[in-house]
């Protein structure tokens, strides 16, 4: 299987308002995939939907070779655990230590041992970066780059295939946010991730997206590498890389 996610004629209404008009992309298995376009135009929808959050009304999307559109209960339960979701808010439980963050679903959807489980979430947090000493840190004393770190190794948790990130960059400052880049590009290197992403941060796309859709009132206006997006006669395309091909 070359593509792990195929998205094909999807149709989203919201009441009498459009915002998917046939749309159809589709993911390689071990790329980062970044989802891009104007503000409101439908990417978080988008996102929403792929993680079975939100209902389109027509179309199909297929992750993993499952059919969203028909799945059964029992087999969205184990498709879920596919997955790991780094939302934008990147919300810990703040009564919990991010050790206690990073076990909750182990804890949870897991018989494994306490041994064990403390085990998976110490190499969890080496794995994204974080000094073993933070684990029992709780989220109010940690940055925000740490806080995001400490989110990613939660999503890590249950060594899912496939990682969403919505706008993971989005708040923090440069030099933790080129930090992020290099830790996602490393974990898709060494974990064989395929990574989908929103992003509006110029070099985190430069940086760390292997292949892009832009979509744009209601349409993917693009689908391809960042290479040849410069012939692209959209506006939203021109104004947001205007000048930008050597970042
Ligand atoms: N639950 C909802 N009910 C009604 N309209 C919605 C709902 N969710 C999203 N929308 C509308 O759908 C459109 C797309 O929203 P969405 O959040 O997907 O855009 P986006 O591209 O992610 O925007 P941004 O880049 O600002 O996060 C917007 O016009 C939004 O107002």
């Amino acid at each position: 299987m070359n593509n792990i996610i195929e998205v094909k004629d999807i149709e989203t209404k919201f009441g009498d308002k459009v915002v998917h008009d046939k749309i159809s992309l589709s993911v390689p298995k071990g790329s980062i995939y970044g989802l891009l376009g104007p503000s409101g135009c439908g990417k978080t929808t988008l996102l929403r939907e792929m993680l079975m959050l939100q209902k389109f009304q027509d179309g199909e999307i297929e992750i993993l070779g499952h059919k969203l559109s028909s799945i059964k209960y029992k087999e969205a339960v184990k498709l879920r655990k596919e997955w790991g979701v780094l939302f934008q808010s990147g919300a810990l439980f703040s009564s919990l230590s991010l050790k206690e963050n990073i076990a909750l679903a182990l804890v949870e959807y897991s018989d494994l041992s306490k041994a064990m489980i403390d085990d998976i979430v110490e190499f969890k947090i080496a794995l994204v970066g974080l000094n073993s000493s933070d684990a029992d840190l709780y989220p109010s004393q940690i940055s925000g780059g740490m806080k995001k770190k400490a989110a990613l190794a939660r999503s890590l948790a249950m060594d899912p295939k496939l990682l969403f990130l919505d706008e993971p960059t989005s708040g923090l400052d440069p030099i933790s946010a080129r930090e992020f880049d290099a830790l996602i590009l490393k974990l898709r290197d060494l974990l064989g991730l395929t990574i989908v992403m929103i992003s509006h941060d110029l070099q985190s796309i430069y940086d760390t997206l292997d292949k892009v859709a832009v979509i744009d009132n209601k349409k993917i206006v693009y689908e391809g590498d960042l290479d040849n997006i410069f012939v692209v006669e959209n506006r939203f395309v021109k104004t947001f890389f205007k000048g930008t091909k050597s970042v």
